[in-house]
């Protein structure tokens, strides 16, 4: 409590000392202050309102003083309040330290995620309360670096050890060299593993959501509800499009893994240079251009759920032994460390290419083959389960009716009839395709045969042969036609992605490029 003036007037030498005389003059106590150029603020002790007028008054006798008036606080209370107000109210832990280490401030977050009361932690240095874990602080103080997220596994109040996920940013002042301190920033590992498993949660998929009524679809349902309550990894194999990451997903979400969140990752998309980090994650200064404090691996950010490695033939052979020891022991060592941890992960992997005649020419471990190779769930091809075709045409095109507000379009007999006698070798992304042109392009209140707009362009390259028909005129358009036809051969011929780029001579992620232009 007390009393704050802004006084306000010209700069000059001894203006203050003058104003401060007034207050010691009439006995009365000065008990905060701050002075910017033009701008006095004092606080004193309350007094009654009577005093107050008088004392302003005395005020503007000073020479110089053009305006005295009361406001609530001085301009570093102010800035204390609205610092104070963020703290308390970020669901991160704060913990400011000073240029000795010690903790200064701590907020309401930080308390509950430590479970700790300010007296116990307040004043002491993190280095006495955290010991080895406080390394990376000192170097964030001495060497003027962020730090961004480092695990820290620590004793909460109640002597329990949790793991943190910590952040370090030095505190510099403006214009000054010399660190004042260092604010870490605290975010509890369980409430990240829980955001992330939200957020996998908000994409629940379930066996009803994959649309079939063709026996063979039926069977495959059967099996895989069948073992997704087990632990079993689960081996999908099927043509690309068929459904395998949906089948991937509902088992998932049929699981007691549920609530665990849902991992893929297309191993084939990544390049090999990247992938086992990504897999396996890296520790602080595992190669150059680590990040700082290291990176977790998928088979982490798993914990507790689903890791769906989905292209799995894509595995360059040196990771395969990699992950085959990490399938046996049940443990990750991330890349460049020591220490390895026990996983908690189910796996499903899934492959469109051949992985059994792959293990034959020893392009693929066969001990890792038959590892992962526990259920067998075979996604037939769309062209081997015809009967699917109306009703995942009709679910098409349903999908996009009710994404642009229209009212369904029907589909006649003969776009049905023509629909189930095309081959169909993109899958059921080739017909959602197909389905979503067709509805966008159609201006007719049904869809007949001839409004359907299959993928020519594809079915020109894919049946391959003559050139000097139909082919496009440009150079360019000619240039990309041939590339397109070049690539789908390469891609046909050889079991991987990285072969096909060997056979072609260009790199694996040039070929991804190329696949992704074309949209093969
Ligand atoms: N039975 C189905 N019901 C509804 N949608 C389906 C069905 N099968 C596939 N789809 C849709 O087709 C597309 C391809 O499916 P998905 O990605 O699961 O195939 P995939 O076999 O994993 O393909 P890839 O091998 O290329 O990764 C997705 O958009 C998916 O939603």
């Amino acid at each position: 409590m007390g009393i704050t003036f802004q006084i306000n007037g010209v700069n000059r030498v001894g203006i203050t000392h003058e104003v401060i005389a007034c207050f010691a003059a009439n006995q009365i106590d000065i008990i905060g202050m701050e002075v910017r150029p033009h701008y006095i603020y004092l606080k004193i002790p309350t007094v009654a309102p009577s005093k107050v007028e008088t004392i302003m008054q005395w005020i503007r006798q000073v020479k110089g003083i053009e305006q005295v008036k009361m406001i609530p606080y001085l301009p570093a209370e102010e800035r204390e309040n609205r610092i104070h107000t963020i703290l308390t109210t970020v669901s991160e832990g704060i913990l400011l330290l000073d240029d000795q280490l010690r903790i200064t401030t701590i907020n309401r977050a930080a308390q509950a995620m430590l479970k700790m009361e300010p007296v116990q932690l307040l004043h002491d240095s993190i280095e006495k309360l955290w010991g080895e874990a406080a390394v990376e602080v000192r170097r964030c103080l001495e060497e003027a670096i962020e730090v961004p997220s480092v695990q820290v596994s620590l004793l909460t109040g109640q002597k329990k050890r949790m793991t943190y996920i910590c952040s370090y940013h030095p505190i510099i002042p403006a214009e000054k060299s010399e660190r004042q301190g260092v604010v870490i920033v605290l975010r509890d590992n369980k409430q990240i593993q829980e955001l992330l498993s939200t957020v996998q949660r908000s994409e629940r998929f379930s066996f009803d959501e994959i649309v079939q009524q063709s026996a063979n679809m039926r069977q495959c349902i059967e099996t895989a509800k069948r073992v997704a309550k087990s632990e079993a990894t689960v081996f999908l194999q099927g043509e690309s499009g068929t459904g395998k990451e949906l089948f991937a997903k509902a088992i998932h979400f049929e699981s007691n893994r549920s609530a665990g969140p849902f991992v893929p990752i297309n191993c084939a998309a990544i390049p090999d240079a990247l992938l086992e980090s990504e897999l396996f994650g890296y520790e602080q200064g595992a190669f150059t251009g680590a990040l700082k404090g290291g990176k977790l691996g998928l088979f982490e950010i798993a914990q507790g759920g689903t890791l769906f490695l989905d292209e799995i033939g894509d595995i360059p052979l040196h990771l395969q032994a990699k992950l085959l020891r990490v399938l046996e022991e049940r443990k990750v060592r991330r890349v460049g460390g020591n220490k390895s941890f026990p996983i908690d992960v189910r796996i499903i992997a899934a492959t469109n290419r051949n992985l059994a005649d792959m293990t034959s020419k020893g392009l693929f471990r066969e001990d890792l083959y038959y590892r992962l190779h526990v259920i067998p769930i075979v996604i037939p091809p769309l062209r081997e389960r015809k009967s699917d075709i109306p009703m995942l045409a009709q679910y098409f095109i349903q999908k996009v009716c009710r994404a642009t507000n229209q009212p369904m379009i029907p589909l006649t007999h003969s776009a049905i009839r023509a629909l189930q006698s095309h081959n169909w070798p993109g899958n059921v992304r080739e017909l959602q395709n197909v389905m979503e042109r067709t509805v966008y392009l159609c201006l007719e209140q049904e869809i007949g045969a001839a409004h359907l707009y299959f993928d020519t362009q594809q079915d020109r390259a894919e049946s391959d042969q003559d050139f000097s028909h139909s082919t496009p005129k440009l150079l360019k358009e000619q240039m990309d036609y041939y590339e397109k036809t070049i690539l789908i051969r390469a891609l046909k011929e050889h079991p991987s992605i990285r072969q096909a780029a060997a056979y072609l001579g260009i790199s694996h992620t040039a070929v991804l490029q190329k696949m992704k232009k074309y949209q093969l």
